[in-house]
């Protein structure tokens, strides 16, 4: 059925902005830039992509009379920072499955950022050795069950999530809204970059603009340094949401477009470029993107831009998904 049909619970503002990046496109000399807003489109707890999806799973949750949120991430995760404010501004619990995804040298780095405006909110985090994985981990599993056990009624929300039945609605109703905001700037975005890790951003829009009457390019670039990983998770997601908001054709493999815009050792770790480019933009354009996930997904875009992969007559649509609440854990990158 339509995307407008799925029940969706508002915890954004509205659409989420959409500006052009002026001196960032006259930088590069080449495509004009735009940016769609996820970083300021709610007002829970600096909001970020997984609220855009949290619309469509809490419908689901208090359907099934959950009264904890139960998710998992890295030490520095967005998504479980983003649970546990909806959780809070519901009026539910959260438990918070933090895993140590990413071996960074930040005495803080399970103390501060994310992980710290989590416990102001007062989830229960977890702390666990795992490391990095976006699949189904037993630690989350053994907290579903302590919930059961103590008589809680927990409702289950996979890394980013993502791999859940919902997962992909909210950037299908994402890439609606897109179409909307379109008419009224009177321009055609050609091309959307966006980053990958978990999968369901970059998925749901492939699945929303499939429904779409113009093509596109969505481009998701890697941030996980396993992309074949990534890029199976993007096409599973896109197809079970393509089939679920009724797209009437297949996805072509060729719609299923992520490429790697960093040359990093492992996910969390930001490389040469992604520095260069969390500079660049800030510096051009004021607009503060971090070292996990948006400078990654921008350093594809700047190179994408630079080698005309992107052609200069086109108009990007440049997804920036949030994850400055990061930042403090890798300040010592940002000395000078
Ligand atoms: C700021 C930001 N940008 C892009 C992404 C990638 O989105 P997907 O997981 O939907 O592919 C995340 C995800 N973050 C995860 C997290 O635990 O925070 C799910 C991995 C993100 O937080």
């Amino acid at each position: 059925m339509p995307i407008s049909d799925f029940p969706r619970y508002p915890l954004t503002f509205g659409p989420s902005p959409v500006h052009p990046l002026d001196r960032l496109s006259a930088h590069l000399g080449g495509a004009r830039i735009w940016a769609k807003r996820e970083d300021v489109s709610s007002g829970l707890a600096y909001g970020g992509n997984k609220v855009r999806k949290l619309e469509y799973l809490v419908p689901d949750a208090l359907r099934r009379g959950a009264d904890t949120l139960v998710s998992i991430g890295g030490y520095q995760s967005n998504h479980t920072r983003q649970v546990a404010a909806v959780a809070a501004h519901l009026g539910l619990k959260a438990v918070l499955v933090q895993e140590k995804w990413v071996d960074w040298p930040d005495a803080l780095s399970d103390r501060t950022g994310n992980i710290m405006l989590s416990r102001i909110m007062g989830a229960e985090v977890r702390l666990d050795p795992a490391e990095f994985g976006v699949g189904f981990k037993p630690s989350w599993e053994r907290a579903i069950e302590d919930v059961e056990a103590r008589g809680g009624r927990p409702y289950a929300i996979p890394a980013g999530a993502s791999d859940h039945p919902l997962g992909g609605l909210g950037f299908a109703n994402w890439a609606a809204e897109v179409e909307r905001q379109e008419r009224e700037l009177g321009v055609f975005f050609d091309t959307i970059v966006v980053c990958a890790v978990t999968g369901s951003t970059h998925a749901g829009m492939i699945a929303g603009f499939a429904a779409q009457d113009r093509p596109r390019r969505v481009i998701g670039i890697d941030a996980s340094a396993k992309i074949e990983e990534t890029r199976d998770q993007v096409e599973r997601i896109a197809r079970r949401t393509a089939e679920l908001i009724g797209v009437d054709r297949e996805l072509a493999d060729e719609e299923i477009d992520v490429r790697p815009g960093w040359e990093g050792p492992a996910y969390g770790i930001p490389d040469d470029s992604t520095l260069d480019a969390i500079r660049l933009v800030a510096r051009l354009e004021g607009v503060i993107t971090d070292p996990v996930y948006e400078g990654k997904s921008m350093a594809g875009l700047i190179d994408l831009v630079r080698d005309r992969t992107i052609p200069a007559d086109s108009h990007v649509l440049y997804a920036h998904l949030g994850g400055q609440p990061a930042l403090p854990a890798y300040a010592g990158l940002f000395t000078s």
